[in-house]
Protein backbone atom coordinates (compact mmCIF):
# COMPACT_ATOMS: atom_id res chain seq x y z
CA UNK A 1 0.00 0.00 0.00
CA UNK A 2 1.56 3.66 -0.74
CA UNK A 3 2.30 5.58 2.25
CA UNK A 4 0.38 8.86 3.08
CA UNK A 5 3.09 9.86 5.56
CA UNK A 6 7.13 9.94 5.57
CA UNK A 7 8.78 11.61 8.40
CA UNK A 8 12.56 10.95 7.79
CA UNK A 9 15.63 11.98 9.91
CA UNK A 10 13.59 13.97 12.20
CA UNK A 11 15.74 15.84 14.88
CA UNK A 12 14.00 18.07 18.03
CA UNK A 13 15.79 19.54 21.45
CA UNK A 14 14.66 21.24 23.86
CA UNK A 15 17.57 23.39 25.35
CA UNK A 16 19.97 20.83 26.30
CA UNK A 17 17.20 17.83 26.28
CA UNK A 18 17.05 15.60 23.13
CA UNK A 19 14.02 14.84 22.71
CA UNK A 20 14.06 12.92 19.10
CA UNK A 21 17.41 12.00 17.95
CA UNK A 22 16.54 10.93 13.82
CA UNK A 23 13.21 9.30 14.03
CA UNK A 24 12.12 7.44 10.28
CA UNK A 25 7.97 6.85 10.43
CA UNK A 26 5.73 5.95 7.74
CA UNK A 27 2.35 5.36 7.39
CA UNK A 28 0.46 3.82 5.12
CA UNK A 29 -2.88 5.14 3.71
CA UNK A 30 -5.70 3.15 5.59
CA UNK A 31 -3.70 1.89 8.58
CA UNK A 32 -3.91 1.84 12.20
CA UNK A 33 0.06 2.10 13.20
CA UNK A 34 0.02 2.28 16.69
CA UNK A 35 2.98 4.34 18.79
CA UNK A 36 4.78 2.71 21.65
CA UNK A 37 6.95 3.62 24.07
CA UNK A 38 7.71 4.37 27.46
CA UNK A 39 7.16 7.58 28.91
CA UNK A 40 9.60 10.09 27.86
CA UNK A 41 10.44 8.31 24.48
CA UNK A 42 9.46 10.94 22.30
CA UNK A 43 5.79 9.60 20.77
CA UNK A 44 3.93 12.97 21.92
CA UNK A 45 7.08 15.31 20.57
CA UNK A 46 6.41 13.43 17.21
CA UNK A 47 3.06 13.85 16.84
CA UNK A 48 3.02 17.42 17.90
CA UNK A 49 5.70 17.83 15.16
CA UNK A 50 3.24 16.24 12.80
CA UNK A 51 0.44 18.28 14.31
CA UNK A 52 2.10 21.73 13.60
CA UNK A 53 2.32 22.45 17.19
CA UNK A 54 5.62 22.25 17.41
CA UNK A 55 8.25 22.50 14.62
CA UNK A 56 11.37 20.13 14.05
CA UNK A 57 15.29 20.59 13.77
CA UNK A 58 15.91 18.58 11.32
CA UNK A 59 14.57 16.01 8.64
CA UNK A 60 11.73 16.18 6.43
CA UNK A 61 7.94 15.30 6.32
CA UNK A 62 5.97 14.38 2.68
CA UNK A 63 2.25 13.47 2.54
CA UNK A 64 1.54 11.69 -0.24
CA UNK A 65 4.95 12.28 -1.62
CA UNK A 66 4.74 15.80 -1.58
CA UNK A 67 6.91 17.53 1.23
CA UNK A 68 5.17 19.38 3.21
CA UNK A 69 5.89 22.39 5.98
CA UNK A 70 3.69 22.03 9.06
CA UNK A 71 4.77 25.33 10.57
CA UNK A 72 1.22 25.63 12.17
CA UNK A 73 -1.69 23.78 13.71
CA UNK A 74 -3.70 25.45 10.74
CA UNK A 75 -0.98 24.23 8.31
CA UNK A 76 -1.35 20.70 9.12
CA UNK A 77 -5.18 20.62 8.92
CA UNK A 78 -4.87 22.04 6.07
CA UNK A 79 -2.55 19.01 4.97
CA UNK A 80 -4.82 16.49 6.14
CA UNK A 81 -3.52 15.96 9.57
CA UNK A 82 -6.59 15.56 12.22
CA UNK A 83 -5.42 15.35 15.95
CA UNK A 84 -7.32 14.75 19.28
CA UNK A 85 -6.28 15.27 21.87
CA UNK A 86 -5.75 12.90 25.34
CA UNK A 87 -8.05 15.46 27.07
CA UNK A 88 -10.07 17.01 24.04
CA UNK A 89 -11.41 20.60 24.77
CA UNK A 90 -15.21 20.51 24.22
CA UNK A 91 -17.74 22.81 25.35
CA UNK A 92 -19.94 20.78 27.93
CA UNK A 93 -22.96 23.23 27.58
CA UNK A 94 -23.19 22.76 24.12
CA UNK A 95 -24.31 19.70 22.18
CA UNK A 96 -22.21 17.19 20.28
CA UNK A 97 -23.19 18.83 17.02
CA UNK A 98 -22.04 22.63 18.03
CA UNK A 99 -18.97 21.04 19.32
CA UNK A 100 -18.29 18.94 16.27
CA UNK A 101 -18.46 22.61 14.79
CA UNK A 102 -17.18 24.76 16.86
CA UNK A 103 -14.07 26.89 15.64
CA UNK A 104 -15.49 26.40 12.48
CA UNK A 105 -19.07 28.14 11.84
CA UNK A 106 -18.79 29.51 8.83
CA UNK A 107 -20.43 32.14 7.44
CA UNK A 108 -21.28 33.92 11.13
CA UNK A 109 -18.25 33.27 12.82
CA UNK A 110 -18.31 33.83 16.30
CA UNK A 111 -22.25 34.82 16.84
CA UNK A 112 -22.88 30.87 17.88
CA UNK A 113 -26.43 31.70 18.58
CA UNK A 114 -27.16 32.79 14.80
CA UNK A 115 -25.10 29.88 13.40
CA UNK A 116 -27.16 27.87 10.81
CA UNK A 117 -28.26 24.90 12.67
CA UNK A 118 -30.13 22.96 10.03
CA UNK A 119 -26.90 23.82 8.47
CA UNK A 120 -24.78 22.14 11.15
CA UNK A 121 -27.02 18.90 11.45
CA UNK A 122 -27.27 17.85 7.76
CA UNK A 123 -23.38 18.56 7.77
CA UNK A 124 -23.34 16.45 11.05
CA UNK A 125 -25.48 13.90 9.58
CA UNK A 126 -23.43 13.20 6.15
CA UNK A 127 -20.44 12.81 8.80
CA UNK A 128 -22.08 10.17 10.57
CA UNK A 129 -23.41 8.49 7.20
CA UNK A 130 -19.49 8.45 6.43
CA UNK A 131 -18.42 7.23 9.50
CA UNK A 132 -21.62 4.81 11.15
CA UNK A 133 -21.68 5.10 14.41
CA UNK A 134 -24.40 5.13 17.01
CA UNK A 135 -24.78 8.47 18.86
CA UNK A 136 -26.95 11.39 19.97
CA UNK A 137 -25.06 14.46 18.45
CA UNK A 138 -28.34 16.58 20.16
CA UNK A 139 -27.40 15.69 23.29
CA UNK A 140 -25.34 17.63 25.84
CA UNK A 141 -21.44 16.75 26.14
CA UNK A 142 -21.45 17.33 29.33
CA UNK A 143 -24.22 15.10 29.80
CA UNK A 144 -22.78 12.47 27.06
CA UNK A 145 -20.24 9.55 28.30
CA UNK A 146 -16.90 9.39 27.90
CA UNK A 147 -17.02 7.81 24.70
CA UNK A 148 -19.22 9.69 23.20
CA UNK A 149 -17.11 12.32 24.42
CA UNK A 150 -14.09 11.13 22.16
CA UNK A 151 -16.52 10.35 19.40
CA UNK A 152 -17.28 14.03 19.14
CA UNK A 153 -13.57 15.31 19.40
CA UNK A 154 -12.99 12.86 16.55
CA UNK A 155 -15.67 13.86 14.27
CA UNK A 156 -15.02 17.41 15.32
CA UNK A 157 -11.24 16.76 14.01
CA UNK A 158 -12.63 14.77 11.07
CA UNK A 159 -14.78 17.67 10.08
CA UNK A 160 -12.82 18.68 7.06
CA UNK A 161 -13.14 16.68 3.90
CA UNK A 162 -9.78 16.44 3.22
CA UNK A 163 -8.36 14.77 6.23
CA UNK A 164 -6.21 11.73 5.57
CA UNK A 165 -4.21 11.12 8.77
CA UNK A 166 -6.22 10.91 12.58
CA UNK A 167 -3.46 10.88 15.37
CA UNK A 168 -5.39 9.59 18.44
CA UNK A 169 -3.43 10.05 21.16
CA UNK A 170 -4.77 7.68 24.20
CA UNK A 171 -7.99 7.38 23.60
CA UNK A 172 -9.33 4.79 26.02
CA UNK A 173 -7.29 5.45 29.20
CA UNK A 174 -10.96 6.45 30.46
CA UNK A 175 -13.14 4.08 29.06
CA UNK A 176 -14.75 0.95 29.75
CA UNK A 177 -14.46 -2.32 27.95
CA UNK A 178 -17.74 -1.77 25.75
CA UNK A 179 -17.04 1.72 25.31
CA UNK A 180 -13.72 0.75 23.80
CA UNK A 181 -15.70 -1.24 21.45
CA UNK A 182 -17.30 1.45 20.23
CA UNK A 183 -14.38 3.47 19.89
CA UNK A 184 -12.61 0.58 18.01
CA UNK A 185 -15.42 0.29 15.68
CA UNK A 186 -15.49 3.70 14.46
CA UNK A 187 -11.85 3.36 14.32
CA UNK A 188 -12.43 0.70 11.66
CA UNK A 189 -14.93 1.93 9.81
CA UNK A 190 -12.38 5.42 9.55
CA UNK A 191 -9.66 2.94 7.97
CA UNK A 192 -12.29 1.57 5.63
CA UNK A 193 -12.71 5.15 4.77
CA UNK A 194 -8.78 5.82 3.61
CA UNK A 195 -7.82 7.30 6.79
CA UNK A 196 -4.66 6.27 8.61
CA UNK A 197 -4.81 6.43 11.87
CA UNK A 198 -1.50 7.16 14.00
CA UNK A 199 -2.41 5.21 17.87
CA UNK A 200 -0.85 6.23 21.14
CA UNK A 201 -1.20 3.74 23.81
CA UNK A 202 0.41 2.36 26.74
CA UNK A 203 -1.86 -0.67 26.84
CA UNK A 204 -0.40 -2.88 25.39
CA UNK A 205 -3.20 -5.58 24.82
CA UNK A 206 -4.87 -3.69 22.18
CA UNK A 207 -2.41 -3.19 19.83
CA UNK A 208 -3.33 -6.71 18.80
CA UNK A 209 -6.92 -6.58 18.77
CA UNK A 210 -6.96 -3.13 16.97
CA UNK A 211 -3.27 -1.86 15.31
CA UNK A 212 -2.38 -3.62 11.80
CA UNK A 213 1.49 -2.57 12.82
CA UNK A 214 3.01 -0.55 15.18
CA UNK A 215 6.46 1.13 15.73
CA UNK A 216 8.37 1.07 19.23
CA UNK A 217 10.19 4.22 20.48
CA UNK A 218 12.88 3.90 22.60
CA UNK A 219 15.30 6.88 24.14
CA UNK A 220 14.08 9.19 20.99
CA UNK A 221 14.30 7.03 18.25
CA UNK A 222 12.35 4.47 16.60
CA UNK A 223 13.83 0.53 17.53
CA UNK A 224 11.13 -1.49 15.76
CA UNK A 225 8.33 -1.39 13.24
CA UNK A 226 6.24 -4.82 13.20
CA UNK A 227 2.96 -5.87 11.76
CA UNK A 228 0.82 -7.63 14.87
CA UNK A 229 0.84 -10.61 12.89
CA UNK A 230 4.50 -10.95 12.69
CA UNK A 231 4.69 -10.14 16.25
CA UNK A 232 2.48 -12.43 17.19
CA UNK A 233 3.98 -15.60 14.64
CA UNK A 234 7.62 -14.54 15.90
CA UNK A 235 6.99 -14.75 19.45
CA UNK A 236 7.98 -11.04 19.99
CA UNK A 237 7.54 -9.56 23.71
CA UNK A 238 6.30 -5.96 23.36
CA UNK A 239 6.69 -5.32 27.04
CA UNK A 240 11.10 -6.34 26.17
CA UNK A 241 11.07 -4.15 23.48
CA UNK A 242 9.97 -0.58 25.08
CA UNK A 243 11.76 -1.77 28.04
CA UNK A 244 15.26 -3.28 26.41
CA UNK A 245 14.96 -5.59 28.60
CA UNK A 246 13.59 -8.85 30.21
CA UNK A 247 10.41 -7.57 31.32
CA UNK A 248 9.69 -9.04 35.36
CA UNK A 249 6.85 -9.38 37.38
CA UNK A 250 4.18 -6.18 36.71
CA UNK A 251 2.83 -6.91 40.81
CA UNK A 252 4.88 -7.21 43.61
CA UNK A 253 4.64 -10.38 45.93
CA UNK A 254 2.00 -9.94 48.31
CA UNK A 255 2.74 -10.18 51.96
CA UNK A 256 0.24 -12.70 53.37
CA UNK A 257 -2.08 -12.14 56.20
CA UNK A 258 -2.61 -8.21 57.17
CA UNK A 259 -3.64 -8.16 61.08
CA UNK A 260 -2.26 -4.96 61.94
CA UNK A 261 -4.11 -2.23 63.73
CA UNK A 262 -7.40 -1.25 61.95
CA UNK A 263 -6.67 2.33 60.53
CA UNK A 264 -9.74 3.47 59.08
CA UNK A 265 -13.29 2.10 58.51
CA UNK A 266 -16.49 2.98 56.68
CA UNK A 267 -19.84 1.58 57.98
CA UNK A 268 -22.85 2.21 55.79
CA UNK A 269 -20.87 5.50 54.38
CA UNK A 270 -22.48 7.16 51.48
CA UNK A 271 -23.82 10.28 50.70
CA UNK A 272 -27.22 10.83 48.46
CA UNK A 273 -27.15 10.95 44.60
CA UNK A 274 -23.17 9.40 44.71
CA UNK A 275 -22.75 6.26 46.59
CA UNK A 276 -24.14 4.60 49.67
CA UNK A 277 -23.80 1.71 51.43
CA UNK A 278 -19.80 1.22 51.80
CA UNK A 279 -18.51 -0.94 54.13
CA UNK A 280 -15.08 -1.73 54.77
CA UNK A 281 -12.25 -2.43 57.42
CA UNK A 282 -8.43 -0.88 56.31
CA UNK A 283 -5.51 -2.42 58.43
CA UNK A 284 -2.20 -1.80 58.53
CA UNK A 285 -0.21 -3.28 56.14
CA UNK A 286 -2.36 -3.79 53.56
CA UNK A 287 -3.47 -2.75 50.19
CA UNK A 288 -7.26 -2.56 49.82
CA UNK A 289 -8.62 -2.29 46.36
CA UNK A 290 -11.88 -0.59 44.88
CA UNK A 291 -12.60 -1.85 41.63
CA UNK A 292 -14.73 0.89 39.75
CA UNK A 293 -15.44 2.55 36.56
CA UNK A 294 -16.06 6.36 35.63
CA UNK A 295 -19.15 7.50 37.29
CA UNK A 296 -19.51 4.56 39.77
CA UNK A 297 -18.57 6.91 42.46
CA UNK A 298 -15.37 5.76 43.21
CA UNK A 299 -14.01 9.24 42.85
CA UNK A 300 -16.58 10.55 45.22
CA UNK A 301 -15.81 8.37 47.71
CA UNK A 302 -12.02 8.99 47.43
CA UNK A 303 -13.19 12.97 48.08
CA UNK A 304 -15.22 11.67 50.93
CA UNK A 305 -12.75 9.75 52.64
CA UNK A 306 -10.32 13.01 52.33
CA UNK A 307 -12.74 15.43 53.39
CA UNK A 308 -13.52 17.43 50.33
CA UNK A 309 -16.93 15.78 50.22
CA UNK A 310 -19.47 15.46 53.60
CA UNK A 311 -21.15 12.22 53.71
CA UNK A 312 -25.13 12.28 54.70
CA UNK A 313 -25.00 8.84 55.76
CA UNK A 314 -22.80 5.93 58.16
CA UNK A 315 -20.08 6.79 59.78
CA UNK A 316 -16.35 7.03 59.38
CA UNK A 317 -13.67 5.83 62.41
CA UNK A 318 -9.90 6.29 61.97
CA UNK A 319 -7.94 4.31 64.34
CA UNK A 320 -10.95 3.72 66.25
CA UNK A 321 -12.48 7.37 66.69
CA UNK A 322 -15.34 8.38 64.64
CA UNK A 323 -14.52 11.12 63.15
CA UNK A 324 -16.32 14.27 60.55
CA UNK A 325 -13.93 15.93 58.31
CA UNK A 326 -15.09 19.26 57.77
CA UNK A 327 -12.88 19.47 54.62
CA UNK A 328 -9.32 18.35 53.83
CA UNK A 329 -7.46 19.70 56.44
CA UNK A 330 -9.54 17.89 58.97
CA UNK A 331 -8.17 14.08 57.03
CA UNK A 332 -4.42 15.43 56.82
CA UNK A 333 -4.27 16.02 60.04
CA UNK A 334 -5.99 12.40 61.12
CA UNK A 335 -2.82 11.34 58.63
CA UNK A 336 -5.14 10.52 55.80
CA UNK A 337 -3.49 11.40 52.04
CA UNK A 338 -5.09 11.39 48.78
CA UNK A 339 -3.11 10.89 45.71
CA UNK A 340 -5.47 11.78 43.12
CA UNK A 341 -5.80 10.83 39.38
CA UNK A 342 -6.39 14.04 37.39
CA UNK A 343 -2.81 15.72 37.27
CA UNK A 344 -3.72 18.21 35.40
CA UNK A 345 -7.06 19.70 37.53
CA UNK A 346 -5.71 18.49 41.00
CA UNK A 347 -2.38 19.60 41.90
CA UNK A 348 0.80 20.24 39.29
CA UNK A 349 1.97 23.97 39.44
CA UNK A 350 2.75 23.44 35.58
CA UNK A 351 4.87 25.80 35.73
CA UNK A 352 7.30 25.21 38.62
CA UNK A 353 9.68 23.30 38.73
CA UNK A 354 9.94 19.49 40.35
CA UNK A 355 11.05 20.56 44.13
CA UNK A 356 8.54 22.71 44.11
CA UNK A 357 5.40 20.89 43.08
CA UNK A 358 6.56 17.90 45.67
CA UNK A 359 7.22 19.94 48.78
CA UNK A 360 5.22 22.43 48.46
CA UNK A 361 1.92 20.97 48.75
CA UNK A 362 3.19 19.90 52.95
CA UNK A 363 4.03 23.55 54.03
CA UNK A 364 3.81 22.63 57.53
CA UNK A 365 6.68 19.98 56.92
CA UNK A 366 8.46 22.10 54.98
CA UNK A 367 8.53 25.40 56.94
CA UNK A 368 9.25 23.78 60.01
CA UNK A 369 12.82 23.34 58.87
CA UNK A 370 13.61 26.77 58.35
CA UNK A 371 15.18 29.06 55.05
CA UNK A 372 17.96 27.70 53.24
CA UNK A 373 18.38 24.40 55.20
CA UNK A 374 14.72 23.92 54.14
CA UNK A 375 15.57 24.37 50.84
CA UNK A 376 18.46 21.90 51.14
CA UNK A 377 15.89 19.28 52.80
CA UNK A 378 13.54 19.67 50.41
CA UNK A 379 15.90 19.10 47.85
CA UNK A 380 17.22 15.71 49.20
CA UNK A 381 13.75 14.63 50.13
CA UNK A 382 12.70 15.42 46.15
CA UNK A 383 16.09 13.36 45.06
CA UNK A 384 14.96 10.65 47.55
CA UNK A 385 10.97 10.43 46.05
CA UNK A 386 11.69 11.15 42.43
CA UNK A 387 14.14 8.48 42.20
CA UNK A 388 11.55 5.99 44.33
CA UNK A 389 9.02 6.93 41.33
CA UNK A 390 11.70 6.48 38.43
CA UNK A 391 11.23 10.09 37.18
CA UNK A 392 12.74 10.35 33.76
CA UNK A 393 15.13 12.56 33.42
CA UNK A 394 16.31 13.12 36.39
CA UNK A 395 16.11 16.85 36.89
CA UNK A 396 14.50 18.46 39.54
CA UNK A 397 15.13 21.93 38.28
CA UNK A 398 12.63 20.97 35.34
CA UNK A 399 9.19 22.97 35.44
CA UNK A 400 6.62 20.16 35.52
CA UNK A 401 5.32 21.30 31.89
CA UNK A 402 8.66 19.99 30.52
CA UNK A 403 8.15 16.22 31.71
CA UNK A 404 6.23 13.65 29.37
CA UNK A 405 2.57 12.92 30.32
CA UNK A 406 3.52 9.82 32.54
CA UNK A 407 6.40 11.56 34.07
CA UNK A 408 3.80 13.90 35.19
CA UNK A 409 2.41 11.73 37.16
CA UNK A 410 4.90 10.26 38.86
CA UNK A 411 5.62 13.89 40.22
CA UNK A 412 1.77 13.71 41.59
CA UNK A 413 2.58 10.46 43.29
CA UNK A 414 6.14 11.82 44.42
CA UNK A 415 3.99 14.80 45.86
CA UNK A 416 1.90 12.31 47.90
CA UNK A 417 4.75 10.41 49.45
CA UNK A 418 6.64 13.69 50.76
CA UNK A 419 4.16 13.60 53.49
CA UNK A 420 4.14 10.89 56.56
CA UNK A 421 0.32 9.58 55.99
CA UNK A 422 -0.63 6.41 58.16
CA UNK A 423 -3.92 5.55 55.30
CA UNK A 424 -2.84 6.67 51.64
CA UNK A 425 -5.39 6.70 48.72
CA UNK A 426 -4.55 5.84 45.43
CA UNK A 427 -6.78 7.25 42.76
CA UNK A 428 -6.03 5.46 38.89
CA UNK A 429 -2.27 5.54 39.96
CA UNK A 430 -0.77 4.30 36.58
CA UNK A 431 -2.87 6.26 34.26
CA UNK A 432 -0.53 7.12 30.94
CA UNK A 433 2.35 5.26 32.98
CA UNK A 434 4.37 2.88 31.10
CA UNK A 435 4.70 -0.63 31.97
CA UNK A 436 8.10 -0.37 33.18
CA UNK A 437 7.09 2.47 36.03
CA UNK A 438 4.16 0.81 36.91
CA UNK A 439 5.75 -2.05 37.70
CA UNK A 440 8.13 0.48 39.62
CA UNK A 441 5.17 2.37 41.24
CA UNK A 442 3.06 -0.96 42.32
CA UNK A 443 6.59 -2.02 44.07
CA UNK A 444 6.32 1.08 46.20
CA UNK A 445 3.11 1.28 46.99
CA UNK A 446 3.57 -2.13 48.26
CA UNK A 447 6.30 -1.10 50.60
CA UNK A 448 4.33 1.91 51.57
CA UNK A 449 1.96 -0.58 52.90
CA UNK A 450 4.00 -2.21 55.13
CA UNK A 451 4.22 0.65 57.36
CA UNK A 452 0.92 2.49 56.41
CA UNK A 453 -2.95 1.32 55.00
CA UNK A 454 -3.21 1.67 51.36
CA UNK A 455 -6.44 1.79 49.12
CA UNK A 456 -6.04 1.58 45.46
CA UNK A 457 -9.01 3.13 43.39
CA UNK A 458 -9.07 1.95 39.50
CA UNK A 459 -11.17 1.34 36.76
CA UNK A 460 -8.40 -0.87 35.80
CA UNK A 461 -10.05 -4.34 36.99
CA UNK A 462 -6.03 -6.19 36.43
CA UNK A 463 -4.17 -3.61 38.61
CA UNK A 464 -6.44 -3.73 41.35
CA UNK A 465 -6.63 -7.54 41.36
CA UNK A 466 -3.22 -7.31 40.88
CA UNK A 467 -1.79 -5.30 43.43
CA UNK A 468 -4.68 -6.04 46.42
CA UNK A 469 -4.75 -7.65 49.12
CA UNK A 470 -8.43 -7.64 49.27
CA UNK A 471 -10.67 -5.94 46.88
CA UNK A 472 -14.34 -5.12 46.61
CA UNK A 473 -16.52 -3.51 43.45
CA UNK A 474 -18.41 -0.03 43.49
CA UNK A 475 -21.14 0.22 40.66
CA UNK A 476 -23.78 2.64 39.88
CA UNK A 477 -22.90 4.06 43.65
CA UNK A 478 -23.59 0.51 45.49
CA UNK A 479 -20.76 -1.52 46.97
CA UNK A 480 -21.87 -5.55 45.05
CA UNK A 481 -20.71 -8.72 47.00
CA UNK A 482 -17.84 -9.79 45.03
CA UNK A 483 -18.28 -13.50 46.59
CA UNK A 484 -15.90 -12.47 49.42
CA UNK A 485 -12.38 -10.30 49.70
CA UNK A 486 -10.91 -12.75 47.72
CA UNK A 487 -12.74 -12.36 44.47
CA UNK A 488 -11.29 -14.38 41.26
CA UNK A 489 -10.21 -11.06 38.72
CA UNK A 490 -13.13 -12.43 36.18
CA UNK A 491 -15.82 -11.96 39.87
CA UNK A 492 -14.08 -9.00 40.20
CA UNK A 493 -14.69 -7.48 36.76
CA UNK A 494 -18.32 -8.71 36.47
CA UNK A 495 -18.53 -6.90 39.29
CA UNK A 496 -17.90 -3.71 38.56
CA UNK A 497 -18.85 -3.72 34.95
CA UNK A 498 -22.11 -5.02 35.37
CA UNK A 499 -22.95 -5.08 39.40
CA UNK A 500 -23.50 -8.76 39.06
CA UNK A 501 -23.20 -10.35 41.96
CA UNK A 502 -21.12 -13.35 42.77
CA UNK A 503 -23.71 -16.53 43.15
N1 LIG B 1 8.33 21.29 26.23
C1 LIG B 1 9.38 20.53 26.58
N2 LIG B 1 10.49 21.08 27.10
C2 LIG B 1 11.56 20.31 27.45
N3 LIG B 1 11.60 18.98 27.30
C3 LIG B 1 10.52 18.37 26.78
C4 LIG B 1 9.36 19.10 26.40
N4 LIG B 1 8.44 18.22 25.92
C5 LIG B 1 9.01 16.99 26.00
N5 LIG B 1 10.26 17.08 26.52
C6 LIG B 1 11.20 15.97 26.74
O1 LIG B 1 11.31 15.25 25.53
C7 LIG B 1 11.38 13.86 25.78
C8 LIG B 1 10.26 13.14 25.02
O2 LIG B 1 9.00 13.45 25.62
P1 LIG B 1 7.60 13.02 25.02
O3 LIG B 1 6.56 13.82 25.72
O4 LIG B 1 7.66 13.09 23.54
O5 LIG B 1 7.52 11.49 25.51
P2 LIG B 1 6.33 10.45 25.35
O6 LIG B 1 6.92 9.25 24.69
O7 LIG B 1 5.18 11.07 24.70
O8 LIG B 1 6.01 10.10 26.88
P3 LIG B 1 4.59 9.79 27.66
O9 LIG B 1 4.28 8.36 27.37
O10 LIG B 1 4.95 9.96 29.10
O11 LIG B 1 3.56 10.77 27.20
C9 LIG B 1 11.31 13.68 27.28
O12 LIG B 1 12.61 13.58 27.78
C10 LIG B 1 10.65 14.96 27.75
O13 LIG B 1 11.02 15.23 29.06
Amino acid sequence: MANVLRMLGIHKRFGPVKALGGVDFELEAGEIHALLGVNGAGKSTLIKILSGVYTHDEGTIEIDGQPVELGSPRAAILAGVATVQQHPELVPDCTGVENIFLGHEGRKPGLFARIDRTAMRAAAQKLLQRFPIEIDLEARVGEMPAVDREIVAILHALRNENTRILILDEPTSTLTEREKASLFQLMRSLRAAGIAIIYITHRLEEVFEIADRFTVFRGGRNVATLTSQEATERGISIPELLLDEKAGDLFPERDGKADGDVLLEAKGLGRSGLFSGVDFELRRGEILGIFGLVGSGVDELSKTLFGAIRPDEGTMQVKGKAVRFRGPHDALKAGIFLVPGDRRTEGLAMTQDVVFNTTVAHLGRASRLGGLLKFGRNRLDTEALARDVGLQPFELDRPVSAFSGGNQQKIVIAKGLFRDSDIYIFVEPTVGVDIGARAKLYTLIRELSRRAGVIVMSSDCDEVHGLADRVMALYKGRPVETGGWNASRDQLLSAGIMGARAA
